[in-house]
């Protein structure tokens, strides 16, 4: 599943009179952390120069780090956690349909290739991310449930996308739920992610209106001694239990297979489902709890994260060990017990998160949470099962509340030459 095109491929080099930023293509140049980077998840690593006859400016491997556009399965899935992340949901605009769908999924395809591969766009670039180079830059896109119906595809839409159920915790706001189209922006660099998403929001132009948007975070590439597990805002190390690319089932899990679709739904192959979910934490509520409690909750070590049944942050969690009061050591409504694959029928999916923090309530309290994130070969069996047993008893849930919801079905990667959405919109 990982990206295999070379750092030497066209798509990298440059094209006349659209670059500011001349790409080397020497992944010896990107250094041992974007070599890092590029190893684990797939991305290609090239070194970027200023262009503008100042001379070479050497780039940092943060700045180098390049994820490729054409692949497999899109950008933005198996790559590393990026230190920004932007979200953006759109409505198609009255009137518009298949044919203006399709003017803009070109469009974004040409300004996701351009802007990963650190290039600038065509006329009037904002200059917004100059300077820098391509940053780790991902842009996904994906097609919400309402898209079909709009643009005369419903038999081409999946079951997949059938509305999440109601859980009994959720709170959530409908204007900021949803939309036909969904855009998935990380970077290492802040101005890097938002110049895409400002040219993500203007090439919708007159097609599609913002529905909602959102921006997060997650730690800087360097701010730790060694790449490590990312904490969330509660303090925990988040992202443990997440299925490994080198896992056989991973793929199986997370993609949808090549072949053995339903009629009129080929194109979704080697696509995946994204479950979004803006989740508020009850910050002033968790930091009262004592870290025993706090860790108790998890099931997890907060200082490690290893399971509390022992070992280090990737020991297996013995689940059935009971302390010498005969208690099980996992509590029975801890939250790693309850979303463990173990006790939800094997359901898994990659949660690849950011945290958020859109400043202080009116009643004085953080509004910060986690924009979670997953994604799965199928919502029934990944997110639904677990978030369902998690909203029946999950000890987290008195510190949570669950404000937006999304689902949204995320083709394959274009093919060279394709753009994003290509197999659905002409198929
Ligand atoms: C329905 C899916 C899940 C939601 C919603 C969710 C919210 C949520 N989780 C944390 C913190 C942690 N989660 C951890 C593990 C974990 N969580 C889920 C699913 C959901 N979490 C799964 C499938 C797992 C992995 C279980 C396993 O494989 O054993 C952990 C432990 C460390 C880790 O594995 O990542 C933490 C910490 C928060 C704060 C949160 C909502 C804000
Ligand atoms: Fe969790």
């Amino acid at each position: 599943m990982t990206d295999t095109s070379s750092p030497e491929s066209p798509e990298n080099t440059e094209a006349p009179g659209l670059s500011r930023r001349r790409l080397l293509g020497t992944a010896g140049a990107a250094g041992a952390a974007g070599l890092a980077l590029g190893a684990v998840g797939g991305a290609g690593v090239a070194a970027a120069v200023n262009s503008d006859g100042e001379g070479p400016a050497a780039l940092t491997s943060v700045g180098a780090t390049e994820v490729m556009f054409h692949v497999k399965h899109q950008a933005g899935i198996t790559t590393p956690l990026q230190s920004r992340g932007h979200l953006i949901a759109f409505d198609l605009a009255p009137g518009a349909g298949r044919k203006e769908a399709t003017a803009l999924l070109r469009r974004w395809s040409h300004v996701a290739k351009q802007l990963m591969a650190g290039r600038s766009l065509a006329g009037d670039d904002t200059e917004v991310a100059r300077d820098a180079g391509p940053s780790s830059l991902t842009l996904t896109f994906g097609f919400g449930r309402t898209f079909f119906d709009r643009t005369g595809l419903t038999a081409q839409r999946p079951m997949e996308l059938d509305p999440l159920p109601d859980f009994s915790s959720d709170h959530l706001d409908p204007r900021r739920s949803n939309g036909d189209l969904w855009v998935q922006i990380g970077a290492d660099d802040a101005l890097v992610a938002f110049h895409a998403l400002r040219a993500v929001q203007k090439e919708a132009g007159e097609a599609a209106r913002v529905r909602w948007q959102m921006n997060g975070f997650n730690r800087s590439p360097g701010a730790t001694a060694s790449p490590m597990t990312t904490r969330n805002l509660m303090g925990q190390v988040d992202g443990t239990g997440n299925p490994k690319p080198s896992e056989p089932d991973f793929d199986k899990r997370i993609f949808v297979p090549e072949s053995g679709r339903p009629a009129g739904q080929e194109w979704m192959a080697g696509g995946s489902y994204a479950v979004v979910r803006r989740i508020r934490m009850l910050l002033d509520d968790w930091e009262k709890l004592p870290r025993g409690d706090q860790e108790a909750v998890i099931g997890r070590r907060k200082k490690d994260g290893a399971p509390l049944t022992g070992g280090d942050e990737f020991t297996e969690p013995d689940l059935a060990k009971a302390g010498p009061d005969g208690q099980l050591v996992i509590a029975a409504d801890a939250h790693s017990r309850i979303s463990a694959p173990e006790q939800n029928g094997g359901a898994a999916m990659l949660r690849r998160p950011f945290s958020y923090h859109d400043g202080i309530s009116a009643d004085g309290t953080p509004d910060a949470g986690l924009l979670f994130i997953c994604w799965q070969a199928d919502p029934l069996r990944g997110f639904v099962p677990v978030q369902r047993k998690l909203d029946r008893g999950d000890a987290l849930s008195r510190f949570i509340r669950h404000e937006a919801s999304g689902l949204f079905a995320v083709p394959g990667g274009p093919g060279e030459g394709e753009y994003v959405g290509q197999r659905l919109l002409e198929g």
